[in-house]
């Protein structure tokens, strides 16, 4: 590892002519994180790979390209990288636009890369600027039962500073998401750049719009996208829960920039004490996720984006982590209640119509429920 003759050739996933290293054991390896970048177009994503696989690191990268187009159209791709030389050939999705494709073939199509070539440390994908993340994200978090050989360690997006708020005050047909705005709400990590090209005032603006619609991601500025790569890999933003950015997140809620902005994306925190049932838990889900029967006070429907969150169970004496994306969900155990410490359960939401009262009162309906069991 670190021997940077060694990275692996990337192939198509039915290339049959070259040779087969040995099989590595699947339940022997690790699995290999995955990070999803996105960000409109322009915004600076080539120019983030580039630097990234230029950078001095000890990690075998791979890096995925997500083009649209078909056939012959997407060998286009190969052109970018040439000057990092960390990588010889772009993977190919043959079916173009990744979202659009069956499920599998995106992971499995990485996955025998892997047993081709032997094992990446980290995995970048890279999406067109117009894509929604969202569906994306869902291919790649998987369940562990699975057995899949990679996680989705988070979603990373880039912003123009200069352009990033016309993007996203963009007024989109009814019904159709802005995609600038979706990539911000889905995002595990900002990074605001092209700093250079914007003064004090324009740069708060942008903080301001982009930390209204998500209060939960960490935040860096760059020019030409330079940034810690420790700030950029191996977030765990799916398997962990980030209680910094919680308390932050609660703290700006009632930040004064956000009631101005005529904004139907935004993030909301609540913390409500006690427990909850598996049956309160089960309601909370439903009606968030599928049910959709919650709506702000103009009648409009809520619509999850991002959930994160730290339930007490009534009964239990470890702590769970609520994850979700899309209309996807896990609820798993992730340490021990200190004993005595107050049980509460606390959630970051992001998504559209999204008011704090309602998800306050829907909190506290599903806790009292549960206190009825106890
Ligand atoms: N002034 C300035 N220009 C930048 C900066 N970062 C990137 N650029 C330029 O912005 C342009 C677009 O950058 P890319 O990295 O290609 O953006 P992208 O998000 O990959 O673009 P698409 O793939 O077309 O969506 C390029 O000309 C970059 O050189 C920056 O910090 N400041
Ligand atoms: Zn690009």
């Amino acid at each position: 590892m670190g021997d940077e003759d060694d990275i692996p050739m990337l192939v198509g996933e039915d290339d049959e002519d070259e040779t087969i290293p040995e099989l590595v054991k699947v339940e022997d390896k690790p699995r290999v994180p995955l990070t999803i970048l996105t960000g409109y177009l322009g915004a600076g994503k080539t120019t983030l790979l580039n630097y990234i696989l230029k950078e001095q690191h000890n990690k075998k990268i791979a890096v995925i390209l997500n083009e649209f187009g078909e056939g012959s159209s997407m060998e286009k791709s190969l052109s970018i990288g040439h000057e990092g030389d960390l990588f010889e050939e772009w993977l190919e999705l043959r079916n173009g636009c990744l979202c659009c494709s069956v499920k599998d073939k995106g992971v499995k199509a990485i996955e025998n890369l892997m047993r081709k070539r032997g094992k990446f440390d980290y995995i970048l994908l890279e999406t067109t600027g117009l894509a929604d993340p969202g569906p994306i994200a869902s291919i790649f978090w998987m369940d562990r039962q699975l057995g899949s050989d990679l996680y989705l360690d988070g979603i990373i997006t880039v912003l123009d500073a200069k352009y990033a708020e016309k993007n996203l005050n963009e007024k989109k047909p009814e019904g159709v998401v802005n995609e600038a705005v979706k990539q911000v709400a889905l995002a595990d990590l900002l990074i605001i750049n092209k700093t250079d090209l914007v003064d004090e005032t324009q740069l708060k603006a942008v903080t301001d719009l982009v930390s209204t619609i998500n209060g939960s991601a960490h935040m860096v500025y760059t020019q030409r996208c330079r940034i810690d790569l420790n700030k950029l890999l191996d977030l765990h933003a799916y398997d962990k829960f980030d209680n910094d950015l919680f308390e932050r997140s609660l703290s700006t809620r009632f930040f004064d920039g956000a009631s101005h902005l005529d904004q139907r994306v935004q993030t909301v925190t609540v913390e409500v004490e006690g427990s909850m049932s598996p049956s309160s838990m089960d309601y909370f889900i439903d009606v968030l996720l599928w049910d959709r029967s919650l709506t702000n006070s103009a009648g409009e429907p809520v619509n999850i984006y991002r959930m994160k969150g730290i339930v007490s169970m009534i009964a239990e004496s470890q702590r769970f982590m609520l994850q979700v994306v899309q209309q996807l969900y896990e609820l798993e155990p992730i340490g021990y209640w200190e004993i005595d410490s107050p049980r509460t359960c606390k959630f970051v939401l992001i998504g559209e119509n999204l008011e704090q009262e309602k998800i306050d009162d829907l909190l506290r309906t599903c806790v009292t429920l549960s206190s009825e069991f106890s």
